[in-house]
């Protein structure tokens, strides 16, 4: 007998709107000042991942570099400022789609809604896009001491909820976040490819075929 859900918890970046790019963006601008290249598939690492430790992950690429605490907050500092300055023309123009769709679902079935997010940034993204409103519990950078692929962030969402996490859905578009689903012992829907989430009991390929239905009918399988 398939699981009763409650609620759902989304992840945000590459997810409600595809501040994922700017990320990566903003990462490859910060590297290629320091002589380092990398591609989407390395990025792939990267997603979920807090900002600090996307930054060590990156000088691995490069093993010769090596920086004090401060020039790493300050090498981190510096990649935010470039996300910002993508970040800056957002409006909810930048939803992306399906997911507006999905929201209106879950409100109208009476489920909760939760944000799960490893950015700093989150709540700033959430108001340009004008969807603060339609989170009952926002989990970002600051509410959780260990980082995607640990649970903690999707276990936060669910006790801010009231929720245990048996009837909870997380959704990704990160390994490292499919993986802290799992770990936190909810169905982990997840959206890119098979090859990169693994883990997840259900995947879509995009945003546009996340469906309500489809969703619950996999859920109670
Ligand atoms: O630098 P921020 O905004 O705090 O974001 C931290 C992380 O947030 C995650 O949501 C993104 O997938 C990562 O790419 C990003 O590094
Ligand atoms: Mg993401």
């Amino acid at each position: 007998m398939g699981k009763q859900i409650k609620a759902f918890i989304f992840d945000l970046d590459g997810v409600i709107t595809d501040t994922a790019e700017y990320h990566y963006l903003a990462w490859k601008q910060l590297a290629e000042d320091m002589g380092i290249s990398f591609d989407r598939d390395f990025n792939e690492q990267l997603k979920g991942v807090r900002r600090m430790d996307s930054l060590k992950h990156i000088l691995t690429l490069n093993p010769k570099l090596s920086f004090s605490k401060e020039e790493l907050e300050a090498l981190a500092t510096r990649k935010n400022e470039h996300y910002i300055t993508l970040i800056k023309d957002m409006t909810p123009n930048d939803i992306l789609p399906g997911i507006r769709k999905l929201i209106e679902e879950i409100k109208k079935h009476e489920l909760q809604l939760a944000l799960g997010s490893a950015s700093k940034n989150a709540r700033i993204v959430l108001e340009r896009l004008q969807l603060l409103n339609s989170f009952d519990y926002i989990v970002d950078a600051a509410k959780v001491e260990h980082g995607k692929p640990h649970p903690e962030t999707f276990l936060t969402g669910a006790e801010g909820l009231g929720v245990s996490p048996l009837n909870c859905v997380g959704v990704e578009d990160a390994k490292a976040g499919v993986d802290a689903i799992k770990a936190a012992g909810m169905f982990a829907v997840g959206i890119g490819s098979k090859e990169h989430l693994a883990k997840a009991d259900y995947i879509v390929e995009t945003t546009r075929e996340l469906q309500f239905v489809n969703i619950m009918a996999e859920v109670t399988k």
